[in-house]
C-alpha cells in the first residue's frame, strides 16, 4: 500500500529536522560476504523495550527509546496500515552515494515471510525498487518523497526483495523509518 504525502510538506519539514537532530544515528559495521565493511548510510534503532534486539549481517542493535517524533511518525503509520509496531528501524541516507542493497525482511523474529512493515519517508526523494525473487525483470518503483508511508504486507518478504539504489544525482539526506511488530524476540 502506497500512500504519498500521508504528512503534509510543513509538518514533514519539520519532521525531518527533528530526526535529524535528535536522533543518535550510528555509523555501523556489518559483515558483506565474510568481510567487514561500514554500512553506506547511517542508523538507529528504537523499541518498546529492550528485549527487542535485532541482530541482522553480524550486527546486534540494542533498541533505544522512542522519541517524541518517531512515536508521532508511529501513529500515524498504524492507523494507516491498520496494524500495531513495536520497533523502528530508522536509515539516514546521507547523500544519493548512501543506499541499501536488495534484501528482504523475512527474518524469523518477525514471524517469518508473513508481517507487516510500515515505512514513512522524509527529505530528499528516493527510489524504492522492489523485485520479484522468482522473475528478477519483474520490478516495481516507488519514489518515495518527503512525507510518503509505504506499507508492505502479508507474504510479500517471501516473494519480492526491495532496494534504495545509489543515485548520484541526489545531493540531500533522506531518512527512513520501517516500523516493525516483533513477535518472537531473539533469545541470547
Ligand atoms: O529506506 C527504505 O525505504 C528502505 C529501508 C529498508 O528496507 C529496511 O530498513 O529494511
Ligand atoms: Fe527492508
Amino acid at each position: 500500500m502506497y500512500a504519498p504525502a500521508a504528512f503534509s510538506p510543513e509538518e514533514s519539514a519539520g519532521l525531518f529536522q527533528r530526526l535529524q537532530d535528535d536522533v543518535e544515528w550510528q555509523a555501523r559495521e556489518v559483515t558483506v560476504m565474510g568481510r567487514r565493511v561500514m554500512q553506506p548510510r547511517l542508523v538507529a534503532y528504537m523499541a518498546d523495550h529492550r528485549g527487542l534486539k535485532y541482530t541482522y549481517s553480524g550486527s546486534c542493535m540494542v533498541p533505544s527509546v522512542w522519541n517524541d517524533a518517531v512515536l508521532k511518525i508511529k501513529d500515524r503509520v498504524e492507523e494507516l496500515s491498520g496494524s500495531t509496531f513495536n520497533s523502528c528501524l530508522l536509515n539516514f541516507y546521507r547523500t544519493g552515494m548512501d543506499h541499501m542493497s536488495f534484501h528482504s525482511d523475512n527474518e524469523p523474529l518477525y514471524g517469518g515471510g508473513v508481517c507487516t512493515i510500515g515505512s514513512a519517508s522524509f527529505g530528499s526523494a528516493r527510489d524504492f525498487i522492489l523485485r520479484r525473487n522468482a522473475d528478477h525483470n519483474d520490478k516495481l518503483s516507488y519514489p518515495l518523497g518527503c512525507g510518503d508511508v509505504l506499507v508492505m504486507k502479508g507474504t510479500l518478504q517471501q516473494h519480492w526483495m526491495h532496494s534504495v539504489p545509489r543515485r548520484k544525482q541526489v545531493s540531500g539526506g533522506r531518512i527512513s523509518l520501517t516500523f516493525r511488530q516483533i513477535l518472537n524476540p531473539e533469545v541470547s
